[in-house]
């Protein structure tokens, strides 16, 4: 793991209840600034559109101070099941206390590379000075292979330094046309935080955890320069792990 990077792993019966908590947290400590979240899709959806509403409703997280992203798109039009922002768009975003956040998603219809450059028009429009966004918290998942975003491994995007979103056309998650934020992006957050649940990543959050690859999985080269790095797992995703784990408890 780079040096400097704070990371916790906590293991709990359901991430859910304590990703949301987590978020709510970091919201609330953004006090009257803007909170700069970033969502990635796939499981996420589903567990953020039924724990962060209650976690929110508890505390002083205002979502209208919110600045909501997406961590990478598919390039389908925004009612199709595949797009992130439109199930976000569907399904969180109406259980959020009003006025919600402003939400900066991906113009659609638009070929891989327009799709990549616009997207990344509107983040440097929000982010003005920024060379690279600085997000304060990014939630993102991590695939069996140990991709994360639509950054996957062996693909020529991890060593993108410049841009701050890439178009991808050979997905090997479908559908195979994505825009994603790039590693600089991820690593310039103050704060990430991975959810991985089932058996099935096990395997592949142990090499992320405990391997000392030379050529790291994509998930496993986020390491933000000067923030925090969390990982919350279900027991089953943690049962390889010999490392030390926080139990029921996130930081
Ligand atoms: O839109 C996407 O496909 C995601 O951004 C992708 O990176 C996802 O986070 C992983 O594939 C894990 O997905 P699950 O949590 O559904 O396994």
């Amino acid at each position: 793991m780079a040096p400097g990077v704070a990371r916790s792993v906590s293991v709990l019966p359901e991430p859910g209840p304590a990703l949301a908590r987590f978020v709510a947290q970091r919201a609330a400590a953004a006090g009257g600034g803007r909170f700069a979240l970033g969502l990635s899709g796939g499981s996420l959806v589903e567990l953020l559109t039924r724990h962060l509403p209650p976690a929110i409703a508890a505390g002083p997280a205002a979502p209208a101070r919110w600045l909501l992203a997406f961590c990478d798109e598919r390039l389908v039009p925004p009612e199709h099941p595949e797009s992130t922002a439109g199930a976000y768009q569907a399904r969180l975003l109406p259980r959020l206390p009003g006025p919600g956040p402003r939400v900066l998603a991906p113009s659609p219809g638009l070929a891989p590379a327009a799709a990549a450059a616009d997207y990344a028009a509107k983040l440097r429009q929000a982010f003005p000075g920024e060379d690279v966004p600085v997000f304060d918290l990014l939630v993102l998942g991590v695939g069996p292979d140990g991709h994360t975003c639509s950054l996957f491994p062996g693909h020529p995007l991890l060593q993108e330094k410049e841009t701050i979103v890439a178009a991808i056309t050979d997905s090997p998650k479908p559908p195979p046309e994505r825009i994603t934020f790039t590693l600089p992006v991820l690593n310039a957050a103050r704060a990430v935080v991975f959810v991985a649940s089932g058996e099935g990543k096990a395997a592949v959050v142990k090499r992320i955890l405990e391997g000392d690859e030379e050529n790291p999985l994509p998930a496993a080269r986020v390491q933000p320069h000067s923030g925090q790095l969390c990982w919350i797992l279900d027991e089953a995703a943690a049962k390889e792990l010999t490392i030390p784990v926080e139990k029921h408890s996130i930081p």
